[in-house]
C-alpha cells in the first residue's frame, strides 16, 4: 500500500509483511477528548487492515507519565504525581477499550525508562551533539544543518521566526531544544548533569530505540502538532544517536476542530471521549472520522453527528431486512456478484482513502436493498452481506449486523409470512408487532 510521508512529501510504498509502528502516546493528567482519538482511531485503522491482509504488526506507544503538567495537577488535587498519572492511565485504556481500538502490542510508561534516557543524553554530550549549562543539557542542531527542518520542511532561520522560538541566552542557537531539565520541582532524578528530569522529545527517541534495537521502523505518527518541533527533535536525537532514520514514513493527522478551532485541553473547547460514548457511541465517532481523509482539519458539526445517525439506522434496516429474507426467501445458486472487497482494499491501499470506502459501503448497501427486495437471490445476499460484514469490521466497527436468530424467532418468522401468503392481515401485524419488539423486523 501507499501511505503520504511528510518527510519526502509524497507517498511511500510500504510492501513489507512485518510492518513496525510507533505513535506518540498521552500525557496522563487528564480524560482524554475526541481530538486526541483521531491519531488513535487512525492507526487502529490502519493495523486492523495491515492485519486483514495477513501482514504482522509491532506498534509500541508511549505514556507519558513524567511531565510538568502531572506535577501542576498534583499540586492542584494535593495528591502524588503518581496517583494522578495511574489514574488517568486507567482512563485513557478504558477509553480506548470503549473505543473499540486495539491495545498496541506494547504501551510503556516513560517513568519505567528514566536510567536508560540519561545514558541516552550521556552519549549525545560524549558524541558531541548535546552540551550541558549548568546542569541543563541542549541537543546542538548546529551540527545537523541540513537534516534539521526536512520534516516539518523548513530552514532553521524559517523555524526560528516562524515558530517563535524562545530567545534563552543559554543556548547556542534558539532551536537547540532541551534533553535535561534542572529542576528540583516535583519528581527529580540524579544525573550525571544533576538533579532534574528528561525532556519529552528524547522520551520517544529512547523508547523506539530501545524497543525496536536501534533500528528504523516503518511508520511513525501522531497529529499534526506534533510534526514541530516534536517530532523534528524526536527525529534529529536518533539520527544523531544511531547514524541512521527514525522512522522511514512519517504520518500525520489533521486536528478535530470545534467551529473551526483546534479541540484542545489549553483551549477549554473539549468534549471528552467518555462523554461522546454517553452521549452517542464509538461507531458513531469512528464513522465520523473516516468520512474525511484522515490529513484533512474535520470540522465537528450537528449535521455530521446526524449523517452519521442515518448511516447507522440503514445499516439497522439493512440488517432486519436480511434476517427476513434469510428465514423466508429460497436460496438459488451463487451467481457471479460483485467484489467490493476488492474495491475496498484498492481504496484502502491509496493512503487509506476512507471517505472513498464509505461510499463504496453506500453502493454495497444499495446492492443488498435492491436483491433483498426482489425476494429471491438469498445466496447472492449473503455473499455481499459477509463481504459487508467483513468491511465494517476490518474498519473497527462493532456490534453491527448480527443476524443469527433463535429457532423458535425464526419459526415466528416463517409464520408471519405464511399470514401473509394466506392474506391473514391482521394476524400477521399482531405477529408483526411482537417480532418488532425483539428488533426482529
Ligand atoms: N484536536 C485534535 N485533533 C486531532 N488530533 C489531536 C487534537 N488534539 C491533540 N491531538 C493529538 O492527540 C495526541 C495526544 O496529544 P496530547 O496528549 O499531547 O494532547 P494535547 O496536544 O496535550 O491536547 P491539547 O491540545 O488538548 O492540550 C497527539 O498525537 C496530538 O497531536
Ligand atoms: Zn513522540
Amino acid at each position: 500500500m501507499k501511505i503520504y510521508n511528510s518527510l519526502t512529501r509524497n507517498k511511500s510504498l510500504l510492501q513489507q509483511k512485518a510492518v513496525t509502528i510507533y505513535s506518540c502516546g498521552p500525557t496522563v493528567y487528564n480524560y482524554i477528548h475526541i481530538g486526541n482519538a483521531r491519531p488513535a482511531i487512525l492507526m487502529d485503522v490502519l493495523v486492523r487492515f495491515l492485519k486483514s491482509k495477513n501482514i504482522t504488526v509491532d506498534y509500541l506507544q508511549n505514556i507519558t507519565d513524567i511531565d510538568d503538567k502531572i506535577i501542576a495537577k498534583a499540586i492542584e488535587e494535593n495528591k502524588t504525581e503518581k496517583e494522578i498519572s495511574k489514574f488517568y492511565t486507567k482512563a485513557y485504556l478504558d477509553d480506548l477499550k470503549s473505543l473499540n481500538i486495539f491495545m498496541p502490542n506494547k504501551l510503556e510508561p516513560i517513568s519505567k525508562h528514566i536510567d536508560k534516557m540519561i545514558i541516552f543524553i550521556n552519549d549525545l554530550i560524549e558524541q558531541g551533539y548535546a552540551y550541558n549549562v549548568d546542569g541543563d543539557v541542549y541537543f546542538a542542531i548546529n551540527k545537523w544543518k541540513p537534516e534539521y527542518g526536512e520534516l516539518s520542511g523548513r530552514k532553521p532561520e524559517e523555524l526560528i521566526s516562524g515558530e517563535r522560538v524562545e530567545i534563552d541566552l543559554k543556548k547556542k542557537n534558539p532551536l537547540d531544544f532541551s534533553l535535561w531539565k534542572k529542576t528540583n520541582v516535583g519528581k527529580t532524578w540524579n544525573s550525571p548533569f544533576g538533579e532534574g528530569r528528561p525532556g519529552w522529545h528524547t522520551e520517544c527517541a529512547l523508547l523506539i530505540e530501545d524497543y525496536f534495537n536501534g533500528k528504523t521502523i516503518d511508520i511513525h505518527s501522531g497529529g499534526i502538532d506534533l510534526k514541530f518541533p516534536h517530532h523534528e527533535n524526536e527525529r534529529i536525537q536518533y539520527l544523531a544517536h544511531n547514524q541512521k532514520e527514525l522512522s522511514c514514513i512519517w504520518m500525520h493527522n489533521g486536528h478535530l476542530n470545534l467551529n473551526d478551532q483546534k479541540m484542545s485541553k489549553s483551549i477549554g473547547n473539549v468534549f471528552l471521549v467518555k462523554d461522546f460514548i454517553k452521549e452517542y457511541n464509538a461507531n458513531i465517532l469512528r464513522w465520523i472520522f473516516l468520512s474525511t481523509n484522515y490529513k484533512q482539519p474535520l470540522n465537528l458539526t450537528d449535521d455530521l453527528i446526524e449523517q452519521a445517525k442515518k448511516f447507522f439506522d440503514k445499516l439497522e434496516n439493512l440488517r432486519k431486512k436480511v434476517i427476513l429474507s434469510k428465514t423466508i426467501f429460497e436460496r438459488i445458486e451463487k451467481s457471479n456478484i460483485k467484489n467490493y472487497v476488492k474495491d475496498f482494499e484498492q481504496a484502502m491501499d491509496n493512503d487509506l482513502n476512507t471517505s472513498l470506502v464509505l461510499s463504496i459501503i453506500e453502493e454495497l448497501i444499495k446492492h443488498i436493498n435492491q436483491l433483498v427486495n426482489q425476494k429471491v437471490h438469498f445466496d447472492c445476499i449473503f455473499t455481499l452481506f459477509g463481504q459487508l460484514k467483513h468491511i465494517l469490521e476490518t474498519l473497527g466497527f462493532t456490534d453491527l449486523l448480527n443476524v443469527e436468530i433463535k429457532e423458535a424467532d425464526e419459526i415466528k418468522l416463517k409464520k408471519w409470512n405464511q399470514l401473509i401468503l394466506d392474506k391473514k392481515f391482521e394476524q400477521a401485524d399482531v405477529l408483526r408487532a411482537k417480532l418488532e419488539k425483539k428488533g426482529l423486523m
